[in-house]
């Protein structure tokens, strides 16, 4: 896993691979993220009334003092008790209270099996994601499995509008750091409204898997189970093998472009052919200038207000298949499991694709930034 910004000045630490890196030992975490009154509580509520077999456990991030925090946090115990984390609704301000909250319930490990994490409607859970991701160095008993976040079909147009100036609101983050959207109050719209909605969610986030609810009643494996930041999600998957020319732009991408300046936030999607191994050497260089300087190689315009939330990407290296997947400024590059990359070789399809979500990213630039630099 890569990291820091100041990553030429330190010399960072090995760790050795441990039974802790064997991911079906460990608890996975899922973030449930959306905006205020989408409908999150309901959510849980459902999840925590159901019978499903897991036994889950759930903090809900309040408002409130952090000694409470502290009580609350040693009194987990039975399989599905509410543990309520009141604190303030940055994510700086949870971030020590939330891991010292889990590290603690962990010592109960085996009472439970899951946990989901619900946030703030007010949170950008990308600060979270990050965090957890980057603390299985020091949870290891825990994995970031995925973001999910609710929507409201209703209001969410008017939540992601109301604020535009600003660019970026909270609700456009939410749902450009979600591996799962949930659009929930499917019985306030009209199917018109619906089809706005999806367009929309689209625009900000292309690679997020979308469900429809009404008061949060849906298939538990849509919140938990995702796998998120470990394989490569359908939507990424789904384009790298065509469509997508190196040098053409199709109606989807000027769709996303338009969108990008009512939102501020919006995907980005680079087609790749079958890379080199010196080619992919090359990528990881190109990620590092991307997502660690916010500097984009090889074109002169200034990307100085870019800000990049979520990248993921598939690559073939040679026949062999290649995650990406990042959060900020962290991201990991690694092998996919076997049975992808056996897919990838019967189905003779060796394109990849790196999709980049953030605020002021420009699909042109980042085509031109990333084929030049590789040669490609
Ligand atoms: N009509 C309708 N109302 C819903 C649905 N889901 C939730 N609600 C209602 O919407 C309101 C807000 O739901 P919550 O689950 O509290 O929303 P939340 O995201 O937890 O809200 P915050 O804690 O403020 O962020 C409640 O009155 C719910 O009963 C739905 O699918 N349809």
């Amino acid at each position: 896993m890569a990291g820091d910004s100041d990553y030429d000045t330190e010399i960072p630490e090995l760790i050795e691979a441990s039974d802790s890196a064997d991911q079906s030992k460990r608890v996975p975490l899922t973030i449930l993220t959306g905006y205020l009154g989408a409908g999150k509580s309901t959510l849980i509520s459902h999840i925590l009334t159901k019978k499903h077999g897991h036994r889950i456990a759930v903090i809900v991030n309040e408002f409130g003092d952090t000694a409470d925090i502290e009580r609350r946090a040693v009194n987990v115990g039975d399989q599905e008790e509410l543990l309520e984390l009141d604190n303030g609704c940055l994510c700086c301000s949870i971030r020590d209270a939330g891991v010292a909250a889990i590290a603690k319930m962990m010592r109960r490990k085996g009472k439970f099996d899951y946990i989901v994490l619900e946030t703030t409607g007010l949170a950008d859970p990308s600060g979270l994601a990050e965090m957890f991701w980057e603390n299985e160095l020091y949870i290891p008993d825990i994995y970031l499995d995925g973001v999910v976040c609710v929507v409201d079909a209703k209001n969410v147009l008017e939540q992601l509008d109301s604020d535009s100036r600003r660019s970026a609101n909270e609700c456009v983050r939410q749902i450009a750091s979600a591996d799962s959207v949930i659009i929930n109050k499917q019985d306030l719209v009209s199917e018109s409204a619906l089809a706005e909605v999806r367009d929309a969610l689209n625009a900000i986030n292309a690679t997020a898997a979308v469900h429809l609810t009404t008061y949060g009643v849906l298939d538990l494996s849509q919140v938990i189970n995702l796998n998120a930041y470990n394989s490569v999600s359908k939507e990424v998957k789904s384009n790298s093998s065509g469509n997508h020319d190196k040098h053409n732009h199709d109606d989807n991408h000027s769709h996303s472009h338009s969108n990008t300046h009512l939102f501020g936030i919006s995907s980005v999607q680079v087609p790749l052919p079958m890379l080199t191994q010196e080619q992919y050497g090359t990528l990881d260089k190109w990620l590092r200038s991307v997502l660690w300087e916010s500097t984009l190689p090889c074109v002169s315009t200034s990307s100085a207000d870019m800000e990049i939330l979520r990248s993921k990407g598939v690559v073939s290296v040679q026949g062999v298949v290649y995650i990406l997947q990042g959060v900020r400024d962290m991201y990991e590059l690694k092998a996919a499991p076997a049975e992808q990359t056996q897919t990838q070789a019967q189905t003779q399809i060796h394109k990849g694709k790196i999709v980049i979500i953030g605020k002021n990213v420009d699909e042109a630039l980042f085509t031109s930034s990333l084929t030049r630099f590789l040669g490609i």
